[in-house]
């Protein structure tokens, strides 16, 4: 570290805003007021007609951690000039709360209660920063690839961004959130290493410059790998790369387990085409056809409409930035505080856009599933005390549109919340994320699949219950007295 400062830990993890505040309400004795937050998206990425969420993990991580350390203390000292009183009470700040959390892979939608976090008003506020930070970047990063996988179907993709990520905690939780997203495979050894998952890769130009000669560095590799993909492009794919490739594979038979190709350049379409018809030729049918080269979902669209043959999708850059949408715009917002007297009171942000006016009080989010066919009717967001399951019909509206509504029955309201964190205790096991994964994918089968077209789906209904509604104008109706009020003053 290139400061005197010699240990680090997560709790300066926040934006100076957060501690400010946190010393306001402490110097009032307002602190340990109990504060409601929701973590929330307002607008779903690339277009798409779904996200998926991941970041779980690592919030949990972060909360079972969450402490000032002796060196942050002196830094808040030394450096921000912070009273003493203050930093002896932030020395004892741990989370003490509860978290409600849906479960990563939940497919997510826009203006839904991602998270709900009931804790200490000065704890809140300390966490946030840190709270949007992993779920944005995560959640970005499994909705990209589920994008991708929507566009390959079948077809395996390997996630390849590790060397063009936002640096190294990026392409680490990165990896993970592309394989809850649905990819395969990551090329980064130490995310295969921390989260289970596949780590996989083939070799690089640079084998085969330092053999100067493709069929030196095939043979050298196949000494010491079984399972061989070749990379056929470093000076003429269909002239030299693939010939030879057929080639060694020929010579060395059963002794090495022939995978495949790879390629990274040129017109992939066309290649690939001629590349699988010297493969079949050869009698090697069964031989796949790896490729990379800045892929993202759109030219693999487009490459599936030029008959492309391929079978392995190599996906860095455009996967592990997110580089059409680079940020997730999740919030975090407080819904209900503390009063004088001890019980809760709802608090709103109005704003003139109408969609980003906060919707108020406690709530629970619902995901309405049809009986009949198993499919998802729309999200249902209630107030803590509502249970949509003990109604036989419910009505569901446009929040901002109110006349567009339908009147539902003979549905599952499953409630999309858990409890992860009682009173500062992690109480929730993330499962293995092969296993959210397949979550992830069971999710998708929920959605019709208007909903999951990567260009212009159709909206997915996320509607307030009337009760939680008529809240919502309550609350407006009055800070719209209390604007009047102050004006005629
Ligand atoms: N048939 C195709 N149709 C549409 N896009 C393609 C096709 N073949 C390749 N592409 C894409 O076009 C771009 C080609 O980029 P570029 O011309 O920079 O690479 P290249 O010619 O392969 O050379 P290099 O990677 O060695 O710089 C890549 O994003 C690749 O995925
Ligand atoms: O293209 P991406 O989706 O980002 O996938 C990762 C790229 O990384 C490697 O290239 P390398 O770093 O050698 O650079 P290159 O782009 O010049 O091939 C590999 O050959 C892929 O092309
Ligand atoms: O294994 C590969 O082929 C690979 C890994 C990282 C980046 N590009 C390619």
């Amino acid at each position: 570290m290139s400061s005197n400062y010699t240990d680090d830990s997560y709790a300066l993890h926040t934006d100076l805003y957060q501690i400010n505040m946190m010393e306001t309400y402490w110097a009032e004795g307002i602190h340990n007021k109990r504060a409601i937050f929701e973590l929330y998206f307002r607008k779903l990425p690339f277009g798409n007609g779904y996200a998926i969420f991941a970041g779980l993990e690592r919030v949990l991580d972060y909360l079972r951690e969450l402490h000032f350390t002796e060196s942050d203390i002196a830094y808040l000292k030394n450096e921000l000039h912070y009273k003493e009183d203050f930093l002896e009470y932030l020395k004892d700040v741990r989370f003490t709360g509860d978290l409600y959390s849906m479960k990563e892979g939940e497919t997510v939608f826009g203006n839904e209660p991602i998270m709900r976090i009931e804790t200490t008003l000065a704890e809140a506020q300390l966490i946030e920063t840190a709270l949007l930070n992993i779920v944005n970047y995560q959640t970005l990063i499994a909705t990209k690839a589920s994008r991708v996988k929507q566009v390959v179907k079948d077809d395996v993709v390997m996630e390849f961004g590790s060397r063009r990520a936002h640096e190294m905690d990026a392409a680490i939780w990165g990896a993970r959130a592309a394989v809850i997203g649905g990819v395969e495979a990551t090329s980064n050894v130490r995310a295969g290493k921390l989260f289970g998952i596949q780590a996989s890769g083939t070799h690089a130009h640079s084998l085969v410059q330092a053999y100067k000669s493709e069929y030196k560095a095939f043979h050298s590799y196949a000494k010491r790998h079984r399972d061989c993909v070749f990379l056929v492009d470093t000076y003429n794919t269909l002239k030299i790369g693939v010939p030879t490739a057929i080639k060694v594979a020929k010579e060395l038979g059963d002794s090495i387990n022939f995978i495949g190709i790879r390629l990274d350049s040129g017109d992939i379409a066309f290649l690939s085409k001629e590349a699988r018809r010297m493969l079949d030729e050869a009698g090697f049918e069964d031989a796949k056809i790896v490729v990379s080269n800045d892929l993202d979902e759109y030219t693999i669209l487009n490459l599936k409409a030029q008959g492309a043959q391929v079978d392995i999708w190599g996906i860095g850059t455009k996967l592990i930035t997110a580089y059409d949408q680079p940020a997730l715009g999740a919030v975090y917002k407080l819904v209900s505080i503390e009063g004088d007297d001890g019980k809760m009171v709802d608090t709103i942000k109005i704003s003139s856009n109408a969609e980003k006016v906060t919707t108020p009080g406690r709530k629970k989010l619902y995901r309405i599933i049809d009986k009949e066919n198993g499919k998802a009717e729309g999200d249902y967001i209630t107030l803590y005390d509502e249970d949509p399951n003990a109604e036989q019909r419910i009505k569901m509206f446009h929040p901002v549109h109110t006349f567009i509504s339908k009147f539902v029955t003979n549905f599952e309201a499953r409630d999309l919340h858990e409890k992860v964190v009682e009173n500062g205790k992690v109480i929730y096991e993330v499962p293995p994320t092969m296993e959210i994964q397949k979550y992830a994918k069971d999710n998708l089968n929920l959605l019709w699949d208007e909903y999951k077209r990567s260009l212009n789906p159709e909206e997915y209904p996320v509607d307030l219950s009337q009760k939680c509604w008529d809240n919502k104008m309550k609350n407006i109706q009055e800070v719209q007295e209390m604007v009047n009020d102050f004006i005629n003053e």
